[in-house]
């Protein structure tokens, strides 16, 4: 079997459009501009590139975008009272703070001080508590992503046997609730997992989020699965130069799974997509409005 590729690029274009629709909608019918505001704190490359390309996708797509870049040496007061005036800004529907935060910044004391309802990466413990009960809350951005591609690809996830690899808050955990919401039979695996290999060969979906290049050989995977890669892994080339990696070996994946993503060009793509959809859907929220279909967990 040669798997399906599911094209996160393609994918992401669509939730773009979806998004653009409803803003132009939410303007022309009560007013309203959603507005994201994303902070980064110091100059890390990467972290660069992504907030840049939020900023562009945010206007892109209609909505209003607030960047705060600050100095890598900024203090938590600093931050905090940034947060605090963002919070209360009514043009402000969403706020990111970009991740990871210089070493003497609290992460967990930074993400927790933003107003959950602006929590459009869905990582404050308030909606880290609701989406473990089932409740409605803001979904983080990359399981929402995998969440939209597999229902997009399956129709109903309901009874299948899901892997999760990898139980980071950000990806692993809420992913696994995801599932488990759809009425997947859900199993988190990490590095203590005992006979990984097996635990994989039984799943109907594998999502890998270890961030380990390509540590799922193609023969851990059972023919016909739904291989879902969130890895995004930077590794020299033999020849000289990088290339991104997933943490799947997508050649010999591919050859089993009926379905999977690539890397690059899968689930990264998707996050900023779902960031912008679940700005809105807080804007819809904070206005007493419908929420966006088909946009949401
Ligand atoms: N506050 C947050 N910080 C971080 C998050 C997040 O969701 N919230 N996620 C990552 C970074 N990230 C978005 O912020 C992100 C990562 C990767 C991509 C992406 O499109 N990747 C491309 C490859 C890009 C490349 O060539 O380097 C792909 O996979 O095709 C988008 C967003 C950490 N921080």
């Amino acid at each position: 079997m040669t798997a399906q590729i599911i094209d996160g690029k393609a994918f992401a274009a669509d939730v773009r459009a979806k998004v653009a629709t409803q803003v132009a909608r939410l303007k022309e019918e009560h007013g309203i501009t959603p507005g994201l505001a994303v902070v980064l704190v110091g100059e890390d490359p990467a972290s660069q590139v992504y907030v840049r390309s939020k900023g562009k996708q945010t206007v892109e797509v209609g909505m209003n975008s607030y960047e705060h870049r600050l100095d890598a040496d900024t203090s938590e007061a600093d931050l905090l009272a940034l947060i605090d005036q963002l919070n209360t800004d009514p043009a402000v529907h969403g706020i990111l703070v970009q991740l990871p935060l210089p070493g003497h910044l609290n992460e967990d004391l930074v993400i927790n001080a933003i107003d959950p309802a602006k929590d459009v990466d869905g990582f404050h413990i308030s909606n880290v508590g609701l989406l473990g009960t089932g409740q409605k809350s803001m979904v983080p951005c990359t399981p929402l992503s995998c969440l939209m591609m597999l229902r997009a690809h399956h129709g109903s996830l309901s009874g299948l046997d899901a892997v999760v690899i990898g139980r980071s808050n950000i990806v692993g955990k809420p992913m696994a609730q995801l599932l488990l919401g759809d009425s997947c039979t859900v199993t988190i695996a990490h590095s203590r997992t005992k006979n990984l290999p097996d635990v994989v060969r039984r799943a109907d979906i594998v999502v890998a989020a270890v961030g380990r290049p390509e540590m799922v050989p193609g023969d851990w995977i059972k023919e016909g699965a739904t291989v879902i890669d969130v890895g995004i892994n930077r590794i020299e080339k033999p020849e000289g130069g990088t290339r991104l990696v997933g943490d799947v070996d997508f050649a010999s994946a591919s050859l089993r799974a009926g379905a999977i993503t690539p890397v690059p060009g899968g689930v990264g793509p998707m996050t900023i997509a779902c960031l912008l959809a679940n700005t809105l859907t807080a804007c819809c929220r904070a206005n007493g409005l419908a929420e966006p279909e088909g946009l949401t967990a």
